[in-house]
């Protein structure tokens, strides 16, 4: 299992949408057929004749993250009538990201968890933020502290922790074929990073976090 610590910032915030010109939707078409026939079928046989235009809508979900600005999502928050200081924390929050690499999927989950200064914001935006940037070409390091750092630089708070937990389809189903691995990675910072009992009470509120770090 890998267990990655990302407490360097390995990357900035990513731009909010992609940066090149998208190609047709005719043209997308067009190079899924040419793999259909590229794999040995016949892209004109029944069975296969709308499968273009079905993979490149499936696309538009799989990558729906790329036209999402993730700033913008996490920019309503509410100013806290009680000062509430604690850690709040979003765990098992399911995730389906796709590998950079070999464009299969990453299926996992994902827990964070913040410490709010004198404002919070909705918990569905969390997990907004965390599909926002699922639904793109990912590794799973990047993605790990692409939220993390969105956070961080959105709300500002005192702390923010992000682990995610996920197997990879790359290496399940093809090359070398190892079912039932996880790989995790986390990214701790601020009081997550310098507080000990923070961090291990956050390790300890997620499931399955204290068999995994100990
Ligand atoms: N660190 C990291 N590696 C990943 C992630 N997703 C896939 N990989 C790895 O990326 C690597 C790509 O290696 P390459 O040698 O370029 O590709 P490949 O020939 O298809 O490699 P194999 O998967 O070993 O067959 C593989 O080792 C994958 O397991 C990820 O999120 N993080
Ligand atoms: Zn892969």
């Amino acid at each position: 299992m890998s267990d990655v610590l990302l407490n360097e910032p390995i990357v900035g915030l990513a731009p909010p949408v992609a940066p090149r010109k998208r190609p047709t939707r005719e043209a997308a078409e067009l190079a899924v057929r040419t793999l259909i026939e590229w794999a040995g079928d016949d892209p004109d046989r029944e069975g296969l004749a709308g499968t273009p235009d079905r993979v490149v809508r499936a696309y538009e979900e799989f990558f729906e993250g790329y036209r999402i600005d993730p700033v913008d999502l996490l920019g309503r928050t509410f100013e806290q009538t009680q000062s509430y200081g604690d850690m709040v924390v979003l765990r098992d929050v399911r995730l389906e990201s796709h590998c950079e690499h070999h464009i299969v999927p990453i299926i996992g989950k994902a827990h964070v968890a913040y410490v709010p200064t004198d404002r919070v914001v909705g918990i569905s935006k969390l997990a907004r933020l965390i599909e926002v940037f699922a639904k793109r070409l990912q590794i799973q390091e990047t993605l790990t502290a692409q939220i993390a750092d969105t956070i961080n630089e959105v709300l500002k708070p005192k702390g923010v922790a992000v682990v995610i937990e996920a197997a990879h389809m790359c290496m399940t189903t093809r090359g070398i074929r190892k079912p039932g691995v996880s790989m995790v990675t986390r990214r701790l910072i601020g009081a997550f990073e310098t507080e000990a009992e923070l961090r291990r009470d956050f390790l300890g509120s997620i499931s399955g976090a204290r068999e995994t770090f100990g």
